[in-house]
């Protein structure tokens, strides 16, 4: 029986690009035909979409990539409709509907917003529409974009509280090292740790594909915490995403989902949210916050950088530079300051006014131990 009810599906750049340029309708064709099938068993599809720029590229004669970030916007936005228009027209082929969502990483900053994008998709579904999601290249900039569509897919898998992610590439999935330029790299079908496979990746995507292993990874990392099972396979074998959802595996990366799964407010937290600043922590807090399941006290605190209200999201630091988690704080950055090193009778003489105990209380606060 067909337990999975919902599915994100990501495509990247390469595998829907033709060598000669443009996009290659029979990837869409077949893939708007597994969507289908799919959803008359029982499981809703998202598709996260990259393409737009090589659309984009194809329509204007263009045989390079843009390179600098306006090039890049403006050949998205070219490519984008043409996208989109011939996703609607396969879709309809196979009597369903699609709808486009361009999101952006600052579309998710904020709690509301992250909350407005849910329920929209979470509507799309209920409609029976399929959202096809891309990011919002044209309004993008440097500092708060994805680049790649590999961790939006992640987020977007924990936002609707995903069964499955797909990460669709032009290799069969995770080498021992790049296959493209390695003739002894071996496939490895299972993953339990992404930490330990973290070094195998290398970053250079293909000539249109952005990120490559490394941005898929921490995909993976994400969506596994978030509960989701992922799987990284070659686009070539659309048609074996239905296997999957049957729960047999086909040639390709698993990745189990994680045991202690981040709920939805600790994944925001952990990805979507931005950090207004950071206090450092002794080992003696480290300890406390990674192994005993505490909440950050004040006479943890060895310093701090950066400028924040109460309630703000900050980062949490260990003696040695590395992050370790994020959490929403009840002390400003000038507070934190104050009371940073003393103990609760302290903190209340310094300012009476305060009346949490901690500096970020357990249930506001996710470790990440970033990698
Ligand atoms: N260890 C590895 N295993 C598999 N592929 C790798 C590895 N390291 C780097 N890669 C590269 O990652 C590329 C896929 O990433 P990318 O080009 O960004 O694809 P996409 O457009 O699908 O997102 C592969 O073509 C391959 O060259
Ligand atoms: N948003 C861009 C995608 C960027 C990109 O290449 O992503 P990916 O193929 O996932 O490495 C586009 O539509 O062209």
């Amino acid at each position: 029986m067909n337990t999975l009810k919902r599915a994100v599906l990501k495509i990247g750049s390469n595998s829907l690009s033709l060598a000669e340029g443009g996009i290659d309708e029979t990837v869409i064709d077949q893939l708007a035909g597994v969507i289908a099938e799919l959803k008359k068993q029982g499981t809703d599809c998202i598709l996260v979409t990259s393409g737009a720029v090589a659309a984009g590229m194809a329509k204007m004669k263009l045989k390079e990539r843009p390179k600098d970030i306006v090039g890049k916007q403006a050949t998205a936005a070219v490519g984008q409709g043409i996208l989109i228009e011939r996703y609607s027209y396969y879709f309809e082929k196979y009597g369903m509907s699609c709808a486009q969502v361009l999101l952006s990483r600052i579309d998710l900053v904020e709690a509301e917003h992250y909350r407005n994008a849910k329920n929209t998709l979470e509507k799309l579904l209920n409609f029976g529409v399929v959202p096809i999601i891309n990011e919002n290249d044209t309004v993008v900039f440097e500092e708060l974009c994805f680049g790649d569509n590999d961790r939006l897919s992640a987020l977007v898998a924990g936002m609707i509280n995903a069964d499955l992610l797909v990460l669709l590439t032009d290799v069969d999935g995770l080498f021992t090292a790049n296959p493209v330029n390695n003739r002894e790299a071996v496939l490895i079908p299972k993953v339990e740790n992404v930490a330990e496979v973290k070094n195998l990746a290398d970053g250079t995507g293909s000539a249109v594909g952005t990120g490559g292993m490394v941005t898929k990874l921490k995909a993976a990392e994400m969506a596994t915490r978030f509960g989701t099972p992922t799987f990284l396979m070659n686009a070539s074998r659309i048609a074996q995403i239905k296997d999957i959802v049957e729960g047999n595996y086909p040639l390709g990366t698993y990745f189990p989902p994680l045991k202690h799964k981040l709920n939805g407010k600790k994944r925001w937290m952990a990805y979507a949210a931005l950090s207004m600043g950071t206090v450092i922590i002794d080992a003696g807090a480290e300890k406390a916050l990674l192994h005993d399941g505490k909440s950050l006290l004040a006479s943890g605190v060895t310093g701090i950088e950066g400028f924040w209200e109460r309630k703000d999201l900050i980062k949490i630091v260990n003696n040695r530079g590395e992050e370790i988690a994020r959490g929403i704080t009840e002390f400003s950055s000038e507070e934190t300051e104050k009371v940073k090193g003393f103990h609760s009778e302290e903190i209340r003489r310094l300012i009476p006014e305060i009346k949490a105990e901690e500096l970020v209380h357990r249930d506001n606060l996710t470790i990440t131990q970033e990698y």
